[in-house]
Parts: structure tokens; C-alpha cells; sequence
């Protein structure tokens, strides 16, 4: 068994113990928002919606039904967590996206920024692919002083406490990423 597994009695002992931090009306809520923000700014652009894999694809499902104007989707994977609750500095890339990005106005969406390796590093690689405009929506935006520097945030939807939290695409240990709200873990 991977060293970050957990069984299913442990979950779900983790969801019972949890604090719900926003349920699932407050992140539809902020989603409507979020999805205005996004249609003023990029809604005559075509963007390139590119989804990061694993923890944004259920934000970007929620979200891109929102966005009533031409757009195209792609994914990528990039992940550092891999499972765990601290992540390593460098990035590992298992997935890149199949559409070309040159000239494209790029949308990045994921679950979470937190320290903010992850989307500095893909933001970085879509630049040097050669986008128009790289813009990054995420769910939960962590409040903290641990930000690596050159991240930026263009759509938060929400502001979050620094918890470590679960829920609507992000996982505690790979779990309840299918979780309708967010949570965070007790102790944690
Ligand atoms: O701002 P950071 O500190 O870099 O953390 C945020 C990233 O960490 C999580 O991904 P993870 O590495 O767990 O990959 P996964 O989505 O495949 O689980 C999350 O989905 C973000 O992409
Ligand atoms: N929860 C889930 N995944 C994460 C987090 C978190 O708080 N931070 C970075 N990836």
C-alpha cells in the first residue's frame, strides 16, 4: 500500500470529524460570479480552457457550463502532492495538452492555489509555448505567506482559510475529492 493511503473506514472517519467550510450553494454561488468575471474578461477571446487534472476537473465542469460563449477545452496533469499532505518543489508533468497554444488566450483552471508551484510552473510552460494570455480561475485561493513569487490568481471563487481542505475536486490522501462542498480536516 502507497505510504499516503488510507483505508475507506479511515475516510470515512476523516468526513465525519471534518469542518464544512462551504457548501455545495456557496460554491454554486461563487461559481456564478466567478463565471462573470470570466465572460467580461475573456468571453470575445476564444479562449484555450485548459483543465488541471486531477483536483480541477470538477470545478471546470462546473464551471464551463457557465461560460455562454465559443471557447475550447483541453486538459493537462501536473502534480507535486502525488497523495500527500506537503508537496515536493518541483513539478511532475503526466499529461501535456494536445491543442497548440500559440497565440491562444489560455484559461487555466484548478481546485486550488496554494503555495502555488504547481500553477506557476504550467503558466510558465504555457507562456513559453507561446500563448497570447495566460489567465488562472481556481475554486479555493489559500490565504497564507507561504505564496512561491511570481503566481498570480486572476478568478478566485473563494478565499480560504489555511486548512487543509477536501472536497469539490480537491482530495484528502486521494479521497472525497467527490465531496459536494468544502471541508476541511479536522487538526489539520
Ligand atoms: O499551489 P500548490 O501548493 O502547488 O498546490 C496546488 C496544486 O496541488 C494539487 O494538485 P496535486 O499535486 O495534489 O495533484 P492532483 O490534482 O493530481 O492530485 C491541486 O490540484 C493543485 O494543482
Ligand atoms: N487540499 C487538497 N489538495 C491540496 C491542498 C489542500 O489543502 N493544497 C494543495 N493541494
Amino acid at each position: 500500500m502507497d505510504e499516503h493511503m488510507i483505508t475507506s473506514e479511515e475516510a470515512m472517519r476523516v468526513m465525519a470529524e471534518a469542518d464544512l467550510l462551504h457548501s455545495a450553494e456557496d460554491v454554486a454561488a461563487m461559481l456564478d460570479r466567478m463565471a462573470v468575471e470570466i465572460t467580461a474578461t475573456l468571453g470575445d477571446k476564444t479562449p484555450l480552457v485548459l483543465c488541471v487534472m486531477t483536483g480541477g476537473v470538477i470545478v471546470t465542469g462546473h464551471l464551463l457550463t457557465r461560460l455562454n460563449f465559443p471557447l475550447e477545452q483541453d486538459y493537462l496533469h501536473a502534480t507535486r502532492y502525488r497523495g500527500a499532505t506537503s508537496g515536493s518543489k518541483t513539478i511532475t508533468w503526466l499529461h501535456k495538452p494536445e491543442a497548440a497554444l500559440v497565440g491562444r488566450h489560455v484559461l487555466l483552471v484548478d481546485d486550488i492555489l496554494d503555495e502555488g508551484y504547481t500553477l506557476r510552473e504550467v503558466a510558465r510552460w504555457c507562456r513559453e509555448q507561446g500563448a497570447a494570455s495566460v489567465h488562472i480561475a481556481v475554486l479555493a485561493d489559500k490565504q497564507h505567506d507561504r505564496r512561491v513569487e511570481g503566481i498570480w490568481c486572476d478568478f478566485p471563487a473563494i478565499e480560504l482559510v489555511d486548512r487543509y481542505v477536501f472536497g469539490f475536486g480537491m482530495d484528502y490522501k486521494e479521497y472525497w475529492r467527490n465531496a459536494n462542498g468544502i471541508y476541511a480536516v479536522k487538526g489539520l
